[in-house]
């Protein structure tokens, strides 16, 4: 069935050479592989379908020293596939299994004595339209004490319930999202939506802004902060790379206090995302931090 849909699909998209490459991911996926990658260490909570392709996830979370005990895997399950194709670098996603592997997590995987103990917690994405998905996030952000990241990451499943975004946002210590998500979520500009997210209650809002870098915001002031140059080949992960900085910037300095201190943590991140851009694959392109220091020279990390 997948394959039949594989083979419509590619068939109908592809004008010329076509190029294969099977692939890990998923948001949250990317992330967490992200901060492990930069040193940090991560616990990941999601849900895969017993399968090949389940079990290879888990393992390339186990390889790049990713924390599996909140993962589940579901029984008779098919691990949800995403094929991605390509305009230039930009990636459009179309996903197939029902139901999705990722929106069936049970929420007593959350820990939440481990939870309290940990010093950030990130939350995204679209797999907060599956309601079992939403009730183990509830249950993990209710928790006091870590510093909260959330990325509505609407697209490219648009969707998400607005009003849930704000719930998360009013208590986020950071909300990071795209322009694409503010336009999807509300129709409108990265100001306008960072205006609405600040007022909603997040502490600092950064919405990514591809080649042009980020806007960071906190309080009634906001920054943009430029994007390297480079010569981008794959843009998958790029936000979740942008996250994986910040959270990574996060953990190493603390929380920041002030717009300043968030535009430097910024400024790492969308290097970060710049590396990522710049080969195919999105959780495989993650750079570790002396690949950072080898790329970008001037860059303080
Ligand atoms: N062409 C580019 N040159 C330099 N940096 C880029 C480029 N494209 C993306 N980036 C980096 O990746 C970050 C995230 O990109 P973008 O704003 O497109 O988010 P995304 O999550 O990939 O977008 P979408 O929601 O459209 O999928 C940017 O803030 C920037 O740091």
């Amino acid at each position: 069935m997948i394959g039949e849909a594989l083979i419509d699909l590619l068939e109908s998209t592809s004008g010329g050479e076509l190029v294969y490459r099977p692939a890990v991911g998923g948001a949250p996926f990317n992330v967490a592989v992200g901060i492990a990658r930069l040193g940090a260490d991560v616990h990941f909570v999601g849900s895969f379908g017993d399968d090949p392709f389940g079990h290879r996830l888990l393992d390339f979370l186990d390889k790049s020293g990713v924390g599996t005990d909140g993962a589940q895997t579901i029984p008779d399950v098919a691990t949800t596939l995403a094929v991605t194709t390509f305009q230039g670098h930009e990636p459009t996603f179309r996903f197939y299994g029902s139901p999705p592997s990722y929106g069936l997590l049970d929420a007593a995987r959350v820990d939440v004595d481990r939870v309290a103990g940990a010093r950030l917690l990130y939350c995204g994405s679209m797999c907060l339209l599956a309601p079992p998905v939403l009730a183990a996030a509830r249950r993990a952000w209710a928790v006091p004490g870590p510093v909260r990241v959330f990325d509505p990451n609407v697209r490219p499943v648009v969707g998400l319930n607005p009003d849930v975004v704000e719930e998360f946002a009013a208590t986020a210590d950071l909300v990071k999202l795209s322009s694409a998500d503010a336009t999807a979520l509300w129709g409108e500009s990265p100001e306008a939506a960072t205006e609405r997210l600040l007022a909603a209650g997040a502490g600092a809002v950064v919405v990514t802004l591809g080649s042009q870098g980020a806007l960071v915001a906190k309080g009634s002031a906001s920054v943009l902060v430029p994007a390297p140059q480079i010569t981008p080949v794959d843009a998958t992960g790029a936000g979740d790379a942008t996250m994986a900085g910040l959270s990574w910037g996060i953990l190493s300095q603390g929380k920041p206090a002030d717009l300043g201190e968030w535009a430097t943590l910024t400024r790492v991140a969308v290097h970060v995302a710049g590396y990522v851009c710049e080969s195919p694959g999105g959780a495989v392109a993650m750079p570790t931090v002396a690949d950072l220091r080898a790329r970008f020279v001037d860059l303080a990390v």
